[in-house]
């Protein structure tokens, strides 16, 4: 019988997991992981602290090769392509990193210049051009000739994603964008991430803690479980905190307290408060 986690909308999907195992040396931190990333969708990876979620995520954008498993994207095997083939799928990511990552010693428009001088050969007038296209889409044209260190971390955040969109991605993986952001300027950034998926077709990946951005954007993702080490539950998180009969999931996504997790007879290991 068809896997009802795979291939719902009928479609190829963009990223496919099958099986995945990782680990560090003999620490396997998740096992027998499979997805599917629909197109056009925001993937949530979900689950308490230390479950695993940028793990998969680094497994995902090319920096973990995992034990066992294979990741397919638009159909092709990712680890058992050539080093070229995996830089060149690569060019269809873009990531933006907790903290923005921006190098403090480059304005922010030099930041969001840098893939396209890494990869491509367009001249400066029209590197600007794009830069400037780019900071606009992220509402931070006026900061360009600015440092990172003279905007705020919801600017720097919009800076990173300006320069994750550089490239023209097809993918977007986030980890953790709301992190250290007041509630305003989070909702602000969920409206931006809504629009670079429905304006520019965008697909999105996700790791977040924030439940509330969680439940207002994401329509699919998988719940990580700690101590089982593999996903407990997959679908979007407004519907799992409806509807899904696991404990440490429906603790999780109301985030009860531990006394109250402990009386439904579930361990609280591995639900951040
Ligand atoms: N490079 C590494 N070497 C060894 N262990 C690692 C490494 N990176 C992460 N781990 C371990 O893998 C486990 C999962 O970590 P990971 O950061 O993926 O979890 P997470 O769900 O993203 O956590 P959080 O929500 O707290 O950020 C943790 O036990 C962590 O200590």
């Amino acid at each position: 019988m068809a896997d009802p986690r795979l291939n719902r909308g009928g479609e190829a999907p963009l990223l496919a997991v099958r099986n995945v195992t990782l680990a560090f040396g003999p620490k396997v931190i998740q096992h027998d992981l499979s997805f599917d990333v629909r197109r056009g969708s925001i993937f949530a990876l979900m689950g308490g602290s230390g479950c695993g979620k940028s793990t998969v995520l680094k497994s995902l954008i090319g920096l973990l090769r995992p034990r066992a498993g294979r990741i397919l994207v638009d159909s092709e095997d990712y680890w058992a392509a050539s080093e070229a083939r995996r830089t060149a799928i690569g060019r269809r990511f873009g990531v933006l990193f907790q903290s923005g990552a921006l190098w403090s010693s480059l304005t922010v428009g030099e930041n969001v210049a840098l893939p396209l001088q890494m990869f491509t050969r367009l001249p400066a007038t029209a590197i600007r051009r794009l830069v400037e296209l780019k900071l606009a889409l992220v509402g931070m044209e006026h900061a360009i000739d600015q440092f990172p260190s003279d905007i705020s971390g919801g600017m720097k955040k919009r800076a990173g994603l300006a320069r994750a969109l550089a490239m023209d991605p097809d993918v977007l993986f986030f980890d953790e964008p709301s992190a250290g952001l007041d509630p305003i300027t989070s909702s602000r950034l969920d409206d931006l991430i809504l629009n670079l998926r429905d304006g520019l077709g965008a697909t999105i990946v996700i790791v977040s803690h924030e439940l509330p951005s969680l439940f207002a954007i994401a329509d699919d993702g998988i719940f990580l479980d700690a101590q089982t080490r593999t996903a407990i539950a997959h679908g979007a998180p407004a519907a799992l905190r409806d509807t899904c009969p696991d404990p440490q999931v429906e603790a999780f996504m109301r985030r009860e307290r531990p006394e109250a997790l402990a009386a439904t007879g579930a361990s609280p290991k591995g639900v951040s408060q």
